[in-house]
């Protein structure tokens, strides 16, 4: 098997505050892996520890075994970057944005060309290819910056937040080719504050907070986690939950709310025919029964919520620390986008 990306006990400090805690993770080879967590949870740091835009203050990184620091170019030249934020150079049309990119990267300039061209095809604003990146909409902005994170041709995509702030329909696209990509075998890191997004798209979540992981597991698995909610609606309204109702394995809690018995287990499914057993022997008819399975984002706060309340989130653009020694990559030295185009 072999690890598209793998960390060991990695830990960032930005002064005092820790924006990794030790996070070991690894991502296979070809998987779509999701990075969950609420804002200020690290997640943005782990990538720019990735993608040398952050040095680690401890612990050890690798991108298909190359160490990111040690062995920066060799780790770089795999990753394609789509950042969370707008850090493009605004002056050159996009066509030449792309081909500046890919000629960093060691492609030769008709290469470059091509490579260009096809990005913009890909992501669909190939017409655009003569305009500035400030004339661009918000959304075809999205798309650029996937068409430069791919203008390498990457084996490993990594997307921040890709869909923040576009419109549904943008997103379902956007969706479908990076479901595309990673069909045709190019491994995807996605951060997103979209679970159903997360939950739609990914083979594995890591959820994390605080810089720390907290879970790593498939969206379903998560899921089963959390508690379901079963409704059996009665013929006749009860007048009190039926004890043996909370002695069946797995229920957690049963209260009567009208004509109907709302009853929260671990598996919902797997409580619902015993349930109705329960009920029938004492004596009930059941008219209806629903249940509603646990979102990924109910497990997903359960997780995260405890220590919620200190207000260390933050959605200020990372600054990019130079890394000595290493040649500033176009996507470094590009100034930031505050956030000031409304997208
Ligand atoms: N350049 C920096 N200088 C100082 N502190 C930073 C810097 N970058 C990040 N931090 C801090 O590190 C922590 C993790 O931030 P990070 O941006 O990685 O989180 P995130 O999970 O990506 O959040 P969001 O979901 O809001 O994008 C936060 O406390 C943040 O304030």
């Amino acid at each position: 098997m072999t690890l598209a990306i793998r960390t060991e006990d990695l830990v960032k400090d930005y002064g005092d505050v820790r924006a990794l805690d030790g996070l070991s993770l690894e991502v296979e080879e070809g998987e779509f892996f999701g990075l969950l967590g609420p804002n200020g949870a690290g997640k943005t740091t782990f990538i720019n520890t990735l993608v040398g835009l952050a040095r680690a203050t401890d612990g050890t990184a690798e991108v298909f075994g190359h160490d990111v620091a040690a062995d920066y170019r060799a780790a770089r030249n795999r990753i394609g970057l789509a950042p969370q934020e707008f850090n493009v150079d605004r002056f050159f049309p996009i066509r030449e944005v792309l081909e500046h990119k890919a000629g960093y990267h060691g492609v030769a300039p008709a290469a470059a060309s091509e490579r260009a061209d096809e990005a913009l095809r890909t992501v669909g604003i190939y017409d655009k290819r003569d305009t500035r990146f400030d004339w661009l909409s918000g959304g075809m902005k999205r798309r650029f910056l996937l068409a430069r994170a791919l203008v390498t041709d990457p084996d490993l995509l990594i997307l921040d937040e890709p869909t923040a702030g576009v419109d549904v329909e943008l997103r379902h696209d956007l969706w479908e080719l990076i479901e595309e990509l990673n069909a045709g075998g190019m491994t995807v890191l996605l951060t997103t504050h979209y679970i159903e997004e997360a939950e739609r798209l990914c083979d594995r979540v890591a959820i994390m907070d605080e810089g720390r992981r907290v879970e790593v597991a498939t969206p379903d698995d998560l899921r089963a986690r959390g508690t379901d909610t079963v409704r059996l609606t009665l013929a006749q309204r009860p007048a009190a939950v039926p004890s043996a109702v909370r002695a069946i394995d797995g229920v957690q809690d049963a209260t009567v709310d009208g004509d109907a018995l709302v009853v929260t287990a671990a598996g919902g499914g797997r409580v619902a025919p015993a349930l109705m057993r329960t009920l029938e022997s004492a004596g009930h008819r059941v008219v209806d029964l629903d249940i509603r399975r646990a979102s990924l984002e109910e497990v997903f706060v359960d997780m995260t919520r405890l220590d919620d309340e200190d207000g260390s989130g933050t959605d200020d653009a990372v600054d990019a620390e130079t890394d000595d020694g290493t040649e500033p990559d176009p996507e470094v030295a590009a100034v930031p986008d505050g956030g000031t185009d409304g997208d």
